[in-house]
């Protein structure tokens, strides 16, 4: 490993304690890693940076076991099934965590673009862009001002109300590799428009990834549109 590898190892493991500490006290978080809380602080305050060898074991406690234990308590699901995430795709730490975790679990195809749906997938798409080093790319509700060529795609809810997203054509090339993510896959109504702008894009779809399925409903529409891996983070009960 060397110098910039290390350093990096070093930071993702003050961002992983980071992370926790935001929602437990130093003791909380010693119990939980087995290093003493005066260190910890330490590292949390930025005053020392852990050893590599720390670094090392800090960042590979957590995988995904304790990436969706920690994305299940920043959630609540209220009666209907709604799920309410504003705690996790409001944290772009949390999710900067989440990005390796993902790409570690799934077998996905390294991405040229990373490509979600405004808005809440977002935080997330800029995460997982960054750790692959792709673009990211999102489709919108309404046309993006000044851009003059877009793909689009259309479909009739189950509500009858009709949805379109909008790409600007440049933001998918014919070639590349594209992820596609969101925050919360329940119908997969939006997983269905956003395959369709890879396909009309003549691009290739590398993996889908949310950190939510709500039901297995949409999960299963997006793994009868692509052979490409299809997971989640975490999965709740549907309505
Ligand atoms: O699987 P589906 O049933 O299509 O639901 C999932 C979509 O719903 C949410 O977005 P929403 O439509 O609420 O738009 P927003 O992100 O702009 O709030 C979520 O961010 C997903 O994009
Ligand atoms: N927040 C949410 N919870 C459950 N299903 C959804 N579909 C779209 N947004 C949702």
């Amino acid at each position: 490993m060397n110098r910039a590898e290390k350093a990096a190892l070093q930071l993702r493991a003050v961002a992983v304690l980071r992370t926790l500490k935001r929602s437990r006290t130093y003791d909380e978080l010693a119990a939980l890693t087995g290093l003493p809380a005066g260190d910890l602080n330490r590292y949390v305050n930025g005053h020392v940076l852990p050893g590599v060898e720390r670094a090392r074991e800090t960042v590979e406690s957590v995988g995904r076991e304790e990436l969706a234990h920690e994305l299940e308590s920043r959630i609540s699901v209220d009666d209907e099934g709604y799920v309410d995430n504003s705690a996790v795709v409001f944290d772009q730490s949390f999710l900067d965590l989440a990005a390796p975790v993902a790409a570690e679990s799934f077998d996905f195809e390294r991405p040229d673009v990373v490509l979600t749906a405004a808005t809440d997938g977002i935080t997330l798409g800029a995460a997982m862009a960054s750790y692959f080093d792709a673009d990211i790319a999102y489709a919108k509700k309404r046309k993006e001002t000044a851009v003059e060529e877009f793909v689009e795609s259309r479909q009739r809810l189950a509500s009858g109300i009709e949805l379109t997203y909008y790409l600007p054509a440049d933001a998918v090339s014919a070639g590349d590799t594209v992820l596609v993510v969101d925050d919360l896959i329940r119908s997969g109504e939006t997983q269905e428009l956003l395959l369709d702008i890879v396909a009309q894009s003549d691009a290739t779809v590398g993996g889908v990834f949310t950190l939510i399925a709500v039901g297995d409903e949409g999960m299963d529409r997006a793994r009868e549109i692509t052979d490409a891996p299809v997971g989640a983070l975490t999965t709740f009960e549907g309505r």
